[in-house]
């Protein structure tokens, strides 16, 4: 049966790659800077560059489809997630990253229809890999499949987590209580890449064994999501029990066994919701 979604995601993949040579070429400049909810959440011309960039070539050829994209909301657009085709678009997941021009920087664009992700691409535009996933029709990175790590020993397995942008000492703890939990296993050890959706490519590819995060928003995840299913693995809530996408939280593993193990040691605490915040 012909797939009813094969130009949505081609188009996906070469406009995030037209996004990756906007950003490559803005990181040979000078970036002005400027924040939104507080002094280390960054956002550049180039973030928002990006996002109208994405937006308007889909719009031209779907007009009819919806979108979720990080910049639109921080401008006030609402954050709605319904049964339409929707664009979950972060246009630079890793804009900390992007700003230092320290090297992992991701465009990340999920499609989701009836609210199941339908395909899921993020362009690591700096090391140039295109990480590609299709529900039901698996993962890839540069044409190559991808499968989870098969390592089932939490003490063999290494795990990313990120430090987010929230300063509130309260959340700081809980992120220091969890990350001293997880290396105290022990485990081999814990990476950030700096970026969401990166971080769950790295599951996906059998770098690391699982991902945690609280505070990430949806169009940090959304593609990632499917690259971690795809490849075999599996997602959940940071307190058990199956993901929800806007509740920003999650946890990536590569099976359910290592899953549960760490969902143990992850001090986990509730950040307004995505669908619930009318704007950051
Ligand atoms: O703002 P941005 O660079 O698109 O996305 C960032 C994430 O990918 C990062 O891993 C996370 O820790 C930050 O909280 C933020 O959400
Ligand atoms: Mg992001
Ligand atoms: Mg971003």
């Amino acid at each position: 049966m012909a797939d009813a979604w094969k130009e949505a995601m081609e188009l996906a993949e070469k406009t995030a790659r037209r996004a990756g040579e906007v950003v490559c070429a803005a990181l040979q400049v000078e970036r002005s800077v400027m924040t939104k909810s507080c002094s280390v959440d960054l956002v550049t011309q180039t973030d928002q560059q990006v996002e109208q960039l994405i937006i308007q070539s889909v719009r031209d050829k779907f007009p009819m489809h919806r979108f979720i994209g990080e910049e639109s909301v921080a401008a006030g657009e609402p954050c709605v997630l319904s049964d339409e085709p929707t664009w979950i678009i972060d246009p630079i997941d890793g804009t900390t990253n992007f700003v230092h021009a320290f090297p992992f920087v991701a465009i990340s664009i999920g499609f989701s229809v009836n609210k199941q992700m339908e395909f899921g691409v993020v362009f690591s535009c700096l090391e140039d890999k295109m990480y590609t996933a299709r529900r039901g029709g698996g993962a890839f990175c540069n044409g190559e499949r991808l499968q989870v790590s098969s390592q089932e020993d939490i003490q063999q397995a290494m795990v990313c987590t990120e430090f987010g942008s929230s300063r509130d000492p309260e959340v700081v703890e809980k992120i220091f209580c969890s990350l001293r939990a997880v290396l105290s296993i022990p485990t081999h050890g814990v990476r950030g890449a700096g970026t969401a959706a990166i971080n769950m490519c790295l599951v996906a590819s059998g770098c690391v064994e699982a991902y945690y995060e609280i505070g990430i928003h949806v169009w940090d995840i959304a593609a990632g999501a499917l690259l971690v299913t795809e490849a075999g693995g599996v997602l959940m809530d940071v307190q058990g029990g199956p993901v929800d996408l806007m509740s920003r939280r999650v946890l990536a593993a590569n099976s359910p066994a290592l899953a549960e193990r760490l969902l143990q040691e992850i001090h986990s605490f509730c950040p307004i919701r995505d669908d619930a915040a009318p704007s950051l």
